[in-house]
């Protein structure tokens, strides 16, 4: 069961006014709370931990270069002027040093995150989905979702179908809608060509915190 969210990662008087603002969980109910920027906050773990230790905690994950690709995809959406890329991704391009302040790189490197989460919450109390997968096999996922949670395998095979167009998945129906639902037009949007040297300079980069993070989930994810 997962207990009533943290809306936000405000200080506790202000975090308590907003949680009586929330409906309460009644039996029978889970409540969640989406929030991608907890996985990478240091503050986080201790306080979910301090509101209630039995939270359960799930984590998407992909390949942290295409993350920080479509990163940088979302950010040059919004700010057209913004540098490229290429020149983002280095301190120093001739070295070939990777500015690893730059937080579309940061993020990525899980195994260090994970870190911070398991001085706080026991491994198995957190559930990494692929989001590689979530394309690849989504009732796969989801189904290790509603397991990891407890929860009756209702969503199957069935619900879904892929679009090739989207190159995503979509439900056959809606909830409370008979007609079929994509995700919306930010999803799967077209990345930016990016040199295949700066790719593969930022593939050797995070081979090593992918293989921590594997061995620390105990889940290959094969990004390499
Ligand atoms: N359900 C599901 N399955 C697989 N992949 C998914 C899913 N939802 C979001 N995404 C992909 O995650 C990337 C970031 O999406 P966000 O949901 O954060 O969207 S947004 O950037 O806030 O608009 C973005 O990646 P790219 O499209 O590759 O850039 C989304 O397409």
């Amino acid at each position: 069961m997962i207990p009533r969210p943290i809306p936000g990662l405000q200080d506790c008087a202000s975090r308590r006014a907003k949680q009586d603002l929330m409906p309460r969980t009644l039996d029978g109910q889970i409540t969640m709370e989406k929030t991608p920027s907890y996985f990478v906050t240091k503050e986080a773990p201790a306080r979910i931990s301090a509101m209630s230790k039995g939270t359960k905690l799930i984590v998407v994950v992909r390949d942290p270069v295409t993350r920080a690709i479509s990163d940088y995809t979302q950010t040059l959406s919004k700010k057209p002027d913004i540098p490229t890329f290429e020149s983002l991704t280095f301190k120093n391009r001739t070295t070939g040093l990777i500015d690893t302040s730059w937080s579309a790189i940061q993020i990525g490197i899980y195994a260090k995150h994970l870190e911070n989460w398991l001085l706080y919450f026991p491994i198995g109390q957190i559930l990494f989905v692929s989001g590689e997968r979530l394309i690849s096999d989504p009732a796969g996922e989801l189904g290790r979702v509603q397991d990891f949670l407890g929860l009756k395998r209702i969503i199957t095979d069935k619900h879904f179908y892929f679009n090739k167009t989207k190159g995503f998945p979509c439900l056959k129906k809606a909830e409370g809608s008979s007609k079929p639902h994509c995700l919306g037009k930010t999803k799967g949007r077209p990345h930016p060509e990016i040199d295949q040297e700066v790719v593969q300079r930022l593939r050797d980069f995070y081979r090593p915190f992918n293989m921590k993070f594997y061995q620390m989930t105990g889940h290959d994810f094969g990004w390499d």
